[in-house]
């Protein structure tokens, strides 16, 4: 694929019909780490004016902790996990009972999707949820997306909604990504270093990053600072799409294409979305090493990994979690979602199918991960 100019990328932008939103905390909220109620009516009029001209808009909003912690009576948004998630599940319904009336000032629908990492990398989940979100956008309803922070298992959340936005993208195949935050753009090092000044255009963000120097948040309230955000942007490219950040007071020029904040060219042409979700969604639970003749099939691209190639597994998973493939050095082959537990795993080694059959059941004469489950890394 050629590299397409900046005013290509920005064009293709505009001309999105199905666009993803993410906005951070930090745009939502005053300094004091409150909910700021103007800045939601504001970002709800500006995407209220795409989804007006036809568009089709998901918006991944956090925001939750922050719309909680006040009423609850905190000082500052709770640092413990259990008070964050109990302090979301109080938020969540305030933050909702907000975005239905700004948005409910332009006649259109809002309807709220909690996703949890863990539900979201089973194959029946996945497609539960594109569908749901398919549904939601023939009727002209703007979904708005949050992770479900009262029940995410802390291992594995998202934590921040950066990488999620651009799993979403991908799932409801947007022709756009917009990443809204507290800063008008990324910039060659923290804002706040002298001498760092905006980056326009990153016509390749896996060659970019070397040449950028990024931290975590700088505000009381955002999680993962630029560093998710350049991740968020390197899914969507990989999986075709452009991603242009800035803040949210610059949403509606960015969803029109003008030249503000900073753009990212995507990098590939699209790719199956359901194979990308498997390679970024969730962080794996163990791993299944391989000897060097299954090694040399995984890299080979569309092979299934069979347990007469598999040596271990090590780890605690149950069929359908992400698992890494790695070769006997311990180097990552590929992710994949496991056919089997953990723990039945063990018995299975080094037989091939007939074994399998006779010794254990028709029911192990399966891959331990399947090639479309399996994403090379
Ligand atoms: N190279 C960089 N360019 C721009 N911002 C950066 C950079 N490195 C770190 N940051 C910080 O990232 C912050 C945005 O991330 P975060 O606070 O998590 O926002 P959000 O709540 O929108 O997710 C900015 O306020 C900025 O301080
Ligand atoms: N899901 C959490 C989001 C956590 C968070 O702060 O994310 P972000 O502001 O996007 O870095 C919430 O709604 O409070």
């Amino acid at each position: 694929m050629s590299t397409p100019s900046q005013a290509e990328v920005r064009r293709s932008i505009a001309a999105a019909g199905t666009i993803v939103v993410k906005v951070g905390s930090s745009s939502l909220t005053q300094p004091s780490g409150h909910l700021d109620p103007a800045k939601l009516d504001a970002l709800a009029a500006a995407l209220a004016q795409v989804r007006l001209m036809g568009g089709r808009v998901v918006l991944v909003s956090s925001g939750a902790i922050a719309a909680g912690f006040g009423p609850l009576g905190f000082d500052s948004r709770p640092a413990d996990v259990a008070t964050q998630q109990a302090t979301a599940a109080v938020g969540q319904g305030l933050l909702m009972a907000r975005y239905e009336t700004a948005f409910g000032r332009f006649g259109i629908r809002v309807g709220q999707i909690l996703i949890t990492a863990e539900d979201t990398i089973r194959a029946t989940q996945y497609r539960n949820v594109q569908r749901t979100l398919d549904r939601l956008l023939d009727l002209g309803v703007v979904p708005i997306i949050n992770e479900n922070d009262s029940l995410a298992s802390n291992e594995i959340r998202f934590g921040d909604n950066d990488r999620l936005s651009a799993l979403i993208a991908n799932l409801v195949r947007a022709e756009a990504l917009v990443l809204l935050t507290d800063v008008d753009a990324l910039y060659t090092a923290p804002p706040s270093q002298p001498g760092s000044h905006r980056v326009e255009y990153v016509p390749n963000v896996i060659d970019a990053l070397g040449d950028i120097t990024v931290s975590g948040s700088g505000s009381k309230v955002g999680t993962g600072g630029m560093v998710t955000k350049l991740e968020a942007a390197r899914v969507a490219a990989v999986s075709g799409i452009p991603t242009v950040l800035t803040c949210a007071a610059n949403a509606g020029p960015a969803m029109m294409g003008d030249p503000v904040g900073t753009v990212f060219a995507p990098v590939k042409a699209r790719g199956s979305s359901r194979r990308l979700w498997i390679g970024f969604a969730a962080e794996p639970r163990g791993s299944i090493m391989v000897d060097a003749g299954a090694a040399k099939a995984i890299r080979g691209g569309r092979a299934s990994l069979l347990a007469a190639g598999a040596l271990e597994a090590r780890g605690d998973f149950s069929a359908g979690d992400p698992v890494w493939i790695d070769d006997e050095a311990g180097t990552h082959l590929a992710r994949g979602l496991a056919g089997f537990d953990s723990e039945e795993i063990p018995q299975m080694l080094g037989r091939n199918t007939a074994q399998l059959k006779r010794f254990l059941g028709p029911e192990y004469a399966h891959p331990l991960v399947h090639r479309d489950n399996l994403v090379l890394v």
